[in-house]
């Protein structure tokens, strides 16, 4: 089993963010975190990157015991184990090429750090890296000057810099019209498929969802109350992970994505589960 979580719970004073959630993951996919405002997504991800504690639980990743990680283990595993922002995260006034270099800051000295001494591989594997996901041209400019989409695709290659094992992306297009949402996508979406590196994003829109993940994990009220195919995502279904009426719309939970494009096809989705 790649991922086995068991039981994983967080408390803030007596309400559970987290409440007892348990799935497992056979191999790598591209899995969707969906649920309303507060069902406790946010939360779930920051445990798997130990940003937060959990209450109880385990999770384990190929074996390893992750929530019980401490020093090195724990840093180890965080830069394994890379995060992407809603709101970005790139510090606006630095150029792109050194945001990017910034995803190796774990393994920098304060001194290097400080004054911006970057190596020079490190700055051929940013640049390469920017090449690939299409902003090379970007380079040389402040992080502040781009668009949104373009700063998504820098923080991408900033994850990328830590050739992690899993990506979680912790609502990546929410600040995006759907134009620059469809290239961020695309852009985690191959990353998957080329590198198949594990990516479990949180997501608020129903149509993203079903367009790019192979597997849908529904929250409400900190647990699981769905966990299937993005065909098994049925309106009735989302209605339940959302707590609506029969008055509930997936208009108001749509990007509008699919307008832009084609769905993705369901195999690997079914295998991934089995
Ligand atoms: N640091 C905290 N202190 C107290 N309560 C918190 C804290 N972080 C989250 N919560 C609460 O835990 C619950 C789950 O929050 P979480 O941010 O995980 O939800 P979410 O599904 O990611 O929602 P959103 O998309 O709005 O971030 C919410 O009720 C929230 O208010």
């Amino acid at each position: 089993m790649l991922l086995d979580v068991k039981g994983v719970t967080r408390m803030f004073g007596p309400k559970a963010a987290v409440d007892n959630v348990s799935f497992t993951v056979a191999k790598s996919g591209f899995i969707g975190v969906i649920g309303r405002s507060g069902a406790g997504k946010s939360t779930f991800l920051r445990m798997m990157n130990r940003l937060t504690d959990a209450t109880s639980g385990t999770i384990h990743f190929d074996g390893r015991d992750i929530l019980s990680l401490t020093g090195r283990h724990m840093r180890d595993w965080q830069s394994q184990c890379a995060m992407i922002f809603q709101q970005f995260n790139l510090v606006p006034r630095m150029d792109v090429v050194s945001n990017v270099v910034h995803g190796t800051l774990a393994h920098r000295s304060t001194l290097s750090t400080m004054f911006g001494f970057w190596p020079d591989d490190d700055i051929l594997k940013a640049l390469a890296i920017l090449d690939r996901l299409g902003i090379a041209e970007q380079a040389s400019k402040r992080a502040e000057a781009l668009s949104g989409g373009q700063q998504q695709r820098v923080a991408i290659a900033r994850a990328l810099m830590q050739d992690p094992k899993v990506i979680l992306a912790d609502e990546p297009i929410a600040s995006l019209d759907p134009m620059n949402a469809q290239v961020v996508m695309d852009t985690l979406r191959r990353i998957h498929d080329e590198d198949n590196r594990m990516v479990i994003a949180n997501l608020h829109t129903l149509d993203t969802a079903r367009r790019y993940c192979d597997r849908v994990i529904g929250m409400r009220d900190g647990r699981i109350v769905f966990d299937g195919t993005p065909d098994q995502l049925t309106t009735g279904v989302a209605r339940d992970i959302y707590g609506a009426d029969a008055s509930f719309s997936e208009y108001a939970t749509s990007t509008s994505i699919d307008a832009l494009g084609t769905k993705r096809d369901d195999a690997y989705a079914r295998e991934m589960l089995a």
